[in-house]
């Protein structure tokens, strides 16, 4: 069974996409990282694409403007009967809401952080150890899609698939199993829910017994991702961008903010809303291959991530997708197909090469 770190092998990355600024030896903000709104901002191709109506280009935001709070994003209780309906409108409507009473205990998160933090507070050169291969999927590094880019983020990232022993070793030679533990714990318990909501979201669907059957089949072999984000608190946070706008590329992503906001998604005629965090809840965004089994319905959300003056955030996002080699298609039931059917790797290595512009590239 293929899985997701081999289609990595073959859009290798150039080392200064993969290495972070060492955060904790910056004063100021390095030009490398100074975002001076949309000119430096320059990939056309995510400039012009529907994704960012023309009034909702990139604009650095100044980190005292209160970001516009209405509408907000749906918070659902996973235990109320109608639950499986409302994940699906939010789905539609939104493209991201949180959850409450999902089920998982709070020590958890806890853990998941506190690791994390641990992880990102060692000194540079010692995370340098754990850095990504070029042609690699886990690891220390920048993120992903910093080839598209001329300009670099304040963020530095660490991805975990399956086990992270290997690194792990590597950054605490004699102290690595806590940090394993709990990456594997995590992983286990966010795959358990993310078959829920995807239960959920299948019922929202109106599909029948079988056809939930198979597609439970299809994603009990889930592919996932953990990806542990890391923003230092910056200097100038008015003049660079934590992540910059993108859509995430598989199902669902499951995500657990720290304790500070930082998370804006874009939506038509509000331009970027703050994802302000619930107390206990976990944030869920739909993903480019959910948007394609759903033939559009369903949102693939932009979003970005801003940085803090002296806030070190800390994001921990699980991936939720399939083995490489399924393949994935519109539903029929949903009518006429508008996307052409593709495995996960072709899409994957699709948007290595075009980012946002791949789900365009397969539209019908
Ligand atoms: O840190 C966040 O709030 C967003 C993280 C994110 O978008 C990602 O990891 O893809
Ligand atoms: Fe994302």
């Amino acid at each position: 069974m293929s899985n997701l770190c081999e289609v990595y092998r073959k859009t290798p990355l150039k080392p200064h996409h993969i290495i972070p600024l060492d955060f904790q030896s910056v004063e100021s903000v390095p030009d490398s990282h100074v975002w001076s709104d949309c000119d430096d901002y320059n990939p056309t191709e995510i400039l012009n694409s529907h994704l960012w109506p023309e009034s909702h280009k990139f604009r650095i935001q100044d980190e005292h403007i209160v970001p516009n709070e209405h509408p907000s994003i749906p918070i659902i209780d996973l235990t109320d009967s109608n639950a499986a309906d409302y994940v699906g409108q939010a789905c539609q409507t939104w493209g991201i809401f949180h959850v409450t009473n999902h089920g998982l205990p709070l020590g958890l998160f806890e853990d998941v952080e506190s690791e994390a933090r641990r992880l990102f507070s060692l000194p540079s050169q010692q995370k340098m150890k754990a850095l990504r291969s070029p042609g690699g999927a886990t690891g220390y590094g920048s993120a992903r899609m910093a080839p598209f880019f001329s300009k670099s983020m304040w963020h530095e990232g660490f991805t975990i698939m399956g086990s992270s022993v290997d690194h792990a070793r590597v950054l605490w030679p004699n102290d690595y199993k806590r940090f394993c533990e709990v990456m594997d714990e995590y992983q286990k318990q966010m795959k358990a829910l993310a078959h829920k909501l995807f239960l959920m979201i299948l019922k929202s669907m109106g599909l029948s017994e079988e056809e939930q059957n198979w597609a439970l089949m299809v994603q009990s072999n889930e592919s996932n991702a953990l990806q542990l984000n890391s923003y230092p608190p910056c200097p100038d946070p008015t003049r660079t961008v934590g992540l910059a706008p993108h859509t995430d590329s598989l199902l669902l992503t499951i995500l657990h903010q720290s304790d500070s906001d930082g998370l804006e998604v874009l939506q038509d005629g509000a331009g970027w809303v703050r994802v302000h965090r619930a107390p206990g809840s976990l944030t869920i965004n739909v993903g480019d291959l959910m948007h394609v089994f759903s033939n559009g319905k369903f949102k693939s959300v932009c979003h970005r991530a801003v940085v803090k003056r002296t806030h070190h955030r800390v994001s921990i996002a699980y991936f939720s997708g399939l083995p490489a080699d399924s393949v994935v298609g519109p539903l029929s039931k949903l009518g006429p197909p508008r996307y052409r059917a593709l495995t996960v790797e072709e899409y994957l290595g699709m948007k290595a090469q075009h980012l946002d512009r791949a789900l365009s590239l397969i539209r019908i």
